[in-house]
């Protein structure tokens, strides 16, 4: 069984996620994390944090000169800006005077409307928002990531499974329809976009689209797809609800903050098609592998991984920090007011796509554990291919790598 946790706030010392049942000899180092951690921040209409984070990694448990050794991965990415919220984050009592003459100590009393702050205040019996917002901040996602890079090494080192994510839409902007998909080879050139697309007019309108909404003191959502290339046929299961892998999936991208619609394969468009315009035939290649015609079902059937690339997209609500304030009340005098606002994103969108691509690793690092075991890498990996060399003749599949 592989379980995650994840612990912090975002103006706390740091955030820390736990990885607890990855086998050992992952092959993972700190500069890997780290790396992961910069394609977090990238993203045109990211806020003004995101140019100073320096989102530094240490390994706490776990790894063991570049491999992991079986037990707990604990993993902390400190918060640059701490030295600055040390009083008002404070884990201890503080003095309530010095907390008052804090820039950030006065009490957050206008909840912001499409954040967690109202029902947060409500739920937990606190009379302002701070302690609800710290921890609802998106900040929380570079520890899923931190995890998530470590899932992804073990899923290429133990399955030849890798992952990539990129941006669909923007606002109304977005890649052409019929636009390729894009492969794990396309990953460095996805990066060097500025909103993570690869089709350069798709790309250029998401960009005059996030400078619009800037200037008009505005904010944007839209849409982010990940795939998966070398998926073996048979992870997740028909056989009950909860460990079907499409609501594994659909749960764990919707966990991530802002995200408002998960869609499988064609999703939502093959609720309008025919039968007979909506699945994937299977033929027999010249080579005798079974294979599907095309990708519509996004490489899962019955809750199970079918071979095919594995494709699902996730839609994110636009940021709710509008610096136009949206309209609120003041929950200490009863008055109207407009709702808090600092720094925030403009857009977010690109950088949701590499949390979803992390959170999508670490679901199917959890399927691949779940089906074939194994306390090491090699052990899962000789699994992996003893069960594809066991399939029938007839029964054996393509496996779409990319
Ligand atoms: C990567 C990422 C960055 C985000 N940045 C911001 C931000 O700067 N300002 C903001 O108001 N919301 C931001 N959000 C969204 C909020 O965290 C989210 O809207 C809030 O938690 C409420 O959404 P919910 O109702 O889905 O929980 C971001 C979300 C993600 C995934
Ligand atoms: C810090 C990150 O995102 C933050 C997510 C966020 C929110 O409300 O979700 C609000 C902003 O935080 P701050 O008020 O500190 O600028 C973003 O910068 C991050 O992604 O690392």
């Amino acid at each position: 069984m592989l379980r995650w946790l994840t612990a912090g706030e975002s103006h706390g010392p740091a955030l820390v996620g736990v990885l607890e049942g990855l086998p050992a000899d992952v092959a993972v180092t700190t500069s890997d994390v780290q790396a992961a951690l910069a394609r977090r921040r990238l993203g045109h209409g990211r806020g003004a944090r995101m140019k100073f984070e320096a989102d530094a990694v240490t390994f706490l448990g776990g790894v063991r000169h570049g491999r992991t050794q079986g037990g707990p991965v604990a993993v902390q990415v400190a918060n640059t800006e701490w030295p600055k919220w040390e009083t008002v984050m404070a884990a201890d009592p503080v003095d309530a005077d010095e907390l008052a003459a804090q820039k950030r100590g006065a009490p957050l009393t206008r909840p912001r409307p499409g954040h967690a702050d109202l029902a947060g205040m409500q739920k937990y019996g606190f009379d302002e928002a701070r302690p609800v917002l710290e921890r609802a901040s998106a900040r929380e996602t570079a520890a899923r990531v931190a995890l998530g890079q470590v899932a992804a090494a073990f899923l290429e080192q133990a399955a030849g499974i890798r992952l990539v994510s990129h941006t669909v839409a923007i606002g109304t902007a977005g890649s052409a329809d019929d636009a390729p998909l894009p492969t794990p080879e396309d990953v460095a050139a996805l990066d060097a976009d500025p909103v993570r697309s690869l089709d350069p007019a798709g790309s250029a309108a998401m960009v005059a689209e996030v400078d619009a909404a800037h200037k008009d003191g505005d904010t944007l959502g839209g849409v982010v797809e990940v795939l998966a290339y070398g998926l073996p046929p048979g992870l997740g299961s028909h056989v009950h609800w909860d460990r079907r892998l499409d609501s594994r999936l659909a749960g764990a991208l919707m966990g991530i903050q802002a995200i408002k619609g998960v869609e499988v394969g064609d999703g939502f468009r093959t609720a309008a098609r025919r039968g007979s315009a909506a699945h994937d035939e299977i033929e027999r290649a010249p080579d005798g592998l079974l294979r599907r015609r095309t990708g519509r079902a996004g490489g899962t059937e019955g809750g199970m991984s079918t071979g095919d690339v594995l494709r699902v997209r996730a839609a994110m609500k636009p940021i709710a920090t509008v610096p136009r304030a949206l309209a609120t009340v003041d929950v200490a005098t009863g008055e109207d007011a407009r709702a808090h606002h600092q720094r925030s994103d403009v857009c977010a969108v690109p950088a949701a796509g590499v949390v979803a691509e992390a959170m999508v690793a670490l679901v199917l690092a959890e399927a691949l554990v779940e089906k074939f075991g194994g306390d090491s890498v090699p052990e899962t990996r000789r699994n992996v291919e003893g069960y594809l060399a066991a399939l029938p003749e007839a029964l054996r599949a393509e496996v779409a790598r990319g």
